[in-house]
Parts: structure tokens; C-alpha cells; sequence
């Protein structure tokens, strides 16, 4: 049967996803990020011939641990926060996932991230299930010591669910590869030897890959120079708006204009930065290396992050936070082509609008998946305690960037389905495959 004809058990999936405005008809501003992958997932899954078992499975994660995290703040004082480790799907391998620090983090936040993983990984046919994590709590309101004393804390509630073959986190929004180093400096005290594999991120003085800090980005910029190619555009003639100028949207935003395009407004958390005739990228300070600067760097105009996304340019790329591009403002957004920077930017209810517009969307399981390409690469130096030179990650990851997204183009191509169809039916098949391997039920 097709997955997602409908039957019985469609009827009582609904029923079980019918928890918001959206499932009952109406149209909220927002969906959360489970409801959209799951949205997603369905929608993929009818283009194939997929085992509905299979789907019902896929639809939930294997497990979520949640955990509270007391930690002493400087003046004395205990905070006690709420964290999470969704742990969605391991048929391919050991979970794989980031670590957020952010206010909005929840519990189904963390699984549709974790979905989103899953996909991301075998989108790029890495050795990884999908894994995604986090605290609820808002990082800038920590000192440092307070940040190392959170990390530690939450190392230790999630220890005994996280390990080199198991589940192995990653930086996400809000952390850095210092976070990493906590992380795994406290699980290898626990353990009594040192593990650099339990994460990856971490700085190469402790095991990290070189390359890994500026991986996501690159790989959006290689996947939109790709992309901008395929549509016959020439790249020094693209204008490029980006929001976001952390790890994700500043290495994108750099490398794009260094190949040519026309970068001509990024944004931080405060608002944007417009200058019609090209920024500098190169020259505007990074989130990492002082957050909130973009709005202090000297630029012609000042927007708000929404005027950012409504511009008249050829390429957008979402690259701060989730759920930007809705019913909302997706008819007003006046981009040729969208490159997903940031995980899960677009609402089903956008792309339902892009698809009719008949603007590209080049999703975030494929453009930003070079963050947890490099992971994997640092995973394997890790195990074979040998480092690789910069310009090696950088050659592989090229390569592995490219084979992905020729892979993908195919299935765009043979099957006439959007970008993000054609990148999770690469991912369902693969994933199906090993489920069938495996066998689902005892
Ligand atoms: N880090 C990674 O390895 C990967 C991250 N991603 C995804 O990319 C996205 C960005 O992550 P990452 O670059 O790591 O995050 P960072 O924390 O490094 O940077 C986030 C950037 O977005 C800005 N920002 C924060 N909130 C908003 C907002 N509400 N509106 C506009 N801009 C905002 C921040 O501004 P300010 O400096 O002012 O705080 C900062 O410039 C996330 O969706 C993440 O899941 C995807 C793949 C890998
Ligand atoms: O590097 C990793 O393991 C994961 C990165 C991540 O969280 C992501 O790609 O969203």
C-alpha cells in the first residue's frame, strides 16, 4: 500500500498530529518544527512506495530523554533549567545531532530537529541516525563560568545516553567548540579516560577538525553556487541577501562573495544591513567573534530582519532560526531562489506558497549539512587519533558536497518533485533500505 493512502491508521496519524489551529483548519502564524517535518515526511513519503510501517515508525523518535539542570549562578543563587536529548532514529548508525542553547528550546523542537537529522544524514550517506538536543535558556545571560558549569551539569544527566558509539552531540545555535571541549572534558572525567569522540566541534587542540567552525556555511555556499549554476545564472552578476551572521551565515555569506556574488545585506538577532552595491563581508564582525555587531558595522541602510527576507534579490538565504519564511510574508518574498542555511526556515504553508510561485527551495538537509560532514570527518579522526589538514576537509568536503547534491538533482530531475522531495526521497530510500536490512519488528 502507499504510505500515505488513506486508511485506518492515516486516519488515526492525523488524529495523533492534530494537535494545533493548522490540523483543524485553520492557519496559525506558525507550525512547530515537528509539525513541519512530519509534514515533510508525509509528503516525501508519497512519492514512494514506502513500507507505511516504516513512515509510522519514522514519525516518532526512538527515545527523548529530559532532564533539569541546576547551576549555581555567580552571585550564589540556583537556576534550575530544563534540557533535552531527542534521540529520533539509529537504523544507519550511532544518533548524530547538535546541542542548542536558546530560549525556545522544547521538547518537540529537539525531535523535529532530530528528524531532521536522521534525513540530513543519510541525505549525505553518513554512518549516523539523528539526534538533536538542548537547554531552554537564553546563553547570553551567562557568564562564562556559568555556561561551563550548565554544560557540565547537563553532561552529567545525559551521560549514560550519549557516547563515541552511541549518541555523539554537536554545537548548534548557542554553542561553540568551547562548549564542546566542557562537554567532553566532564563525560571523559566520568569515564576516567579521555573520549574526544563522544562529540565533535570541539577545538582541534582537543580533538576537533579543523574546518569544522565554518563547515555549515561552506556547504550553503557550495550547494547555492551549484544551484545558481544549474539555473544558468551567472554568479557575479547574483545578488545574495543572508540572515544570520553566525557559524552557518557568515562562512556562507564570506565564501559566496569571494566566488563572485554580490552579498548586498546580512543580518544579527538586532535587524540588517543593506548596501546595494555589496558588502564586505570579510570586514563585518562575526557572531562568534563578537555577537550583535552586525548593526554597528558602517553600512549605507539599516532593515528589519522581515525587510531582509522581502528583498528584491536573486538569492535568499535564511541562516539565524527556524520558522522565518510562512503564510505570512511568502508572498512577499521577492528572491528567485532559497538556499535553507538555517534548519527548518520554511513553513509547509511557505513552500506550499514558493511551489505555486514556482521559486526553488534548496533545503536545509542538504545546503547546511556540511557541519555534520565535517563532524563525521572529525569522528574518524578521533577514532584514528590522526588529524587531517584544513585543505584536505576542505577537498572532501567539496566532494562530498557535490555527490550529494548530483545525487539529489537526479531525483529532482527524474521524478519532476521539488528540491526538498527530491533530497528526502535520497534520504527515505536509504533509510527504508536499512530499516528493511534490519528488520523492524522482533
Ligand atoms: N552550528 C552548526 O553547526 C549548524 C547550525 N545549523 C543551523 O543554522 C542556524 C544558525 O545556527 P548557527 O549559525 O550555529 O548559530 P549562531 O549562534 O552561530 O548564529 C546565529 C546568528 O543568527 C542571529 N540571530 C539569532 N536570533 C535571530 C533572530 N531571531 N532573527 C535574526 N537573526 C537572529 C544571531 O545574531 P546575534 O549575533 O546578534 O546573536 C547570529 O548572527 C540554526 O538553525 C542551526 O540549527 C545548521 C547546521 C549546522
Ligand atoms: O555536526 C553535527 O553533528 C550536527 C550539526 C547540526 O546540529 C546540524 O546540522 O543541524
Amino acid at each position: 500500500m502507499h504510505a500515505s493512502e488513506p486508511d485506518d491508521s492515516e486516519s488515526s496519524r492525523d488524529a495523533a498530529d492534530a494537535t494545533t489551529a493548522t490540523d483543524a483548519g485553520l492557519e496559525p502564524p506558525t507550525e512547530s518544527a515537528l509539525e513541519t517535518a512530519r509534514r515533510q515526511l508525509y509528503r516525501a513519503a508519497d512519492h514512494l512506495d514506502l513500507d507505511p510501517n516504516v513512515v509510522e515508525r519514522l514519525r516518532h523518535p526512538e527515545s527523548v530523554h529530559e532532564v533539569t539542570v541546576p547551576v549555581e549562578r555567580d552571585d550564589g543563587s540556583v537556576v534550575v533549567y530544563t534540557g533535552y536529548r531527542a534521540q529520533h532514529d539509529s537504523v544507519r548508525g550511532p544518533y548524530k545531532g547538535g546541542l542548542r542553547y536558546h530560549p525556545d528550546v522544547t521538547r518537540d523542537e529537539c525531535v523535529g530537529l532530530s528528524m531532521w537529522m536522521t534525513w540530513k544524514c543519510a541525505v549525505m550517506d553518513l554512518p549516523f541516525g539523528g539526534a538533536k538536543g538542548g537547554v531552554a535558556v537564553n546563553p547570553k545571560d551567562l557568564s562564562r563560568d556559568e555556561k561551563e558549569r550548565l554544560t557540565r551539569r547537563f553532561t552529567q544527566e545525559i551521560r549514560t545516553s550519549v557516547g563515541p558509539t552511541k549518541d555523539i552531540p554537536a554545537p548548534d545555535m548557542g554553542t561553540d567548540p568551547q562548549t564542546m571541549a566542557w562537554f567532553m572534558d566532564a563525560y571523559s572525567m566520568q569515564e576516567g579516560e579521555t573520549i574526544p569522540g563522544v562529540v565533535t566541534g570541539k577545538p582541534p587542540i582537543v580533538g576537533g577538525s579543523k574546518g569544522r567552525d565554518t563547515a555549515p556555511g561552506r556547504s550553503v555556499a557550495i550547494i547555492a553556487r551549484e544551484t545558481i549554476d544549474y539555473l544558468g545564472w551567472d554568479i557575479e552578476d547574483t545578488t545574495v541577501a543572508v540572515q544570520g551572521f553566525g557559524s552557518v551565515g557568515a562562512p556562507a555569506a564570506r565564501l559566496l562573495e569571494s566566488a563572485g556574488a554580490n552579498v548586498v545585506a546580512v543580518s544579527d538577532v538586532n535587524g540588517a544591513i543593506y548596501d546595494p552595491d555589496g558588502l564586505d563581508t570579510h570586514a563585518i564582525p562575526t557572531h562568534e567573534s563578537e555577537p550583535e555587531a552586525v548593526m554597528k558595522y558602517d553600512a549605507p541602510e539599516t532593515l528589519s530582519n522581515e525587510e531582509l527576507l522581502e528583498l528584491d534579490v536573486d538569492v535568499l538565504i535564511p541562516a539565524a532560526v527556524g520558522n522565518v519564511l510562512t503564510a505570512e510574508n511568502a508572498n512577499d518574498v521577492r528572491a528567485n531562489l532559497i538556499v535553507e542555511g538555517a534548519n527548518g526556515p520554511t513553513t509547509s504553508a511557505a513552500d506550499a506558497v514558493f511551489e505555486r510561485r514556482g521559486i526553488p527551495v534548496v533545503p536545509d538537509i542538504l545546503a547546511n549539512a556540511g557541519g555534520v560532514t565535517v563532524s563525521y570527518f572529525e569522528w574518524l579522526q578521533d577514532i584514528n587519533r590522526r588529524a587531517w589538514s584544513l585543505e584536505r576537509v576542505h577537498d572532501e568536503l567539496e566532494s562530498e558536497m557535490l555527490r550529494a547534491w548530483n545525487v539529489v538533482r537526479d531525483e529532482y530531475e527524474s521524478r519532476d518533485v521539488l528540491w526538498r522531495d527530491a533530497a528526502y526521497i535520497v534520504a527515505l530510500k536509504r533509510i527504508a533500505a536499512a530499516h528493511d536490512a534490519r528488520g523492524l519488528w522482533p
